[in-house]
């Protein structure tokens, strides 16, 4: 058989704090989704990794990445995974796989997974960032996230929460742990549940800039970055075209100055001169762009900017995003 690569591989990251249910959930997938070949990554704290020996033996193909959490030693190990995957595949000695799924270890800020994809522009052709699930353990959250900063940071991270251990707290404590995970993280998808029973086809390809391209985050939401003083999402907006030098001079000014605090952010840009849209999105200072779909129709076009991190202040963000607009 030859192997015909899809355009790119959609790579799942699978986060959230210690215990809260991730390989619980990553089997739950592995045993339920009958459509895609999954190739599994686990990156585990500590030498001697158990976590894939917990991951149901299955179909798929379990790699693991030892050697701790946050250093650029597993971005290296990752990436050299991810192209020794595919080489394999390509060479025959490996059957072909639909989609990548990487748990990290529950200690992990994603960022430098998740940078992984913007970072080694060769490897961006052949894999794409699909989806950031962060799974909460409902239960624990009230308490961890003031005891570990990593909580937090995690759901910054997030395109997808599973709101885990559902069996363990009320209907009401639920709501609570979803109001205080979306003041966080306004634009995230929700889903609750427990043991990791969650509906998979929502959960997996989620790229929304690349799919749907809708609107990144309803209007009702726009004011719920006042809610957290620390980890914060603003949403900076803009109903004019933008100039896209001033904005790429701006952008570039800044990842450098603040790139440290905007730990994701994501954007759709209606750019002067441009029928289609430019998406983007990044972690830190790290990003990746390109053209969207073309915009409907003049009244449709609007620019909008997701940026979550720490200790932003929306004032000063949305007066400087306004300067890039194309003057009339
Ligand atoms: N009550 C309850 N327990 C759960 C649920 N989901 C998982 N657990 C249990 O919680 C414990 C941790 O689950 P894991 O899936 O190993 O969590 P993890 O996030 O992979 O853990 P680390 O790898 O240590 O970070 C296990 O004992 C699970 O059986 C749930 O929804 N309800």
């Amino acid at each position: 058989m030859v192997f015909k690569r899809p355009e790119r591989i959609p790579v799942s990251i699978l986060t959230g704090f210690l215990g809260s249910g991730k390989t619980t959930l990553l089997n739950e997938i592995l045993m339920n989704e009958q459509e895609e070949r999954i190739a599994v990554i686990v990156n585990e704290f500590g030498k001697t990794g158990i976590d894939h020996q917990l991951v149901i033996s299955s179909e798929e193909d379990i790699y693991e990445l030892n050697n701790g959490c946050l250093c650029c030693k597993v971005r290296t190990d990752l990436i050299n995974t991810l192209y020794a995957l595919i080489q394999a595949v390509e060479e025959g000695g490996h059957t072909p796989f639909d989609r990548v799924l990487i748990e990290t270890t529950g200690l992990a800020e994603p960022a430098p997974i998740a940078q992984s994809f913007f970072f080694d522009p060769e490897l961006s052709e052949i894999y794409h960032l699909d989806t950031i699930i962060t799974v909460i353990d409902c239960y624990h959250f009230p308490k961890q996230m003031h005891e570990h900063e990593e909580v937090l940071k995690q759901a910054a991270f997030a395109d997808h929460f599973i709101l885990n251990k559902t069996d363990l707290v009320s209907e009401e404590d639920v709501k609570k742990v979803s109001n205080r995970l979306l003041a966080v993280n306004p634009g995230a998808q929700i889903q609750s549940g427990s043991h990791g029973s969650v509906v998979i086809k929502d959960l997996l390809n989620k790229f929304s800039f690349d799919l749907h391209e809708k609107r990144l985050i309803e209007p009702s939401e726009l004011n719920s970055h006042h809610l957290d003083p620390d980890i914060t999402a603003i949403v900076l907006t803009s109903e004019n075209d933008m100039d896209m030098t001033a904005f790429e001079k701006w952008f570039g000014r800044i990842i450098d100055e603040k790139g440290e605090q905007m730990y994701r952010y994501k954007g759709i840009i209606s750019a002067a001169g441009f029928e289609k849209r430019i998406v983007f999105q990044g972690v830190h200072m790290l990003f990746a762009g390109k053209a969207g779909s073309p915009w409907k129709t003049r009244g449709s076009r609007k620019s909008e900017f997701v940026i979550i991190g720490k200790d932003l202040d929306y004032e000063w963000f949305q007066s400087q995003f306004k300067t890039c607009e194309k003057s009339k």
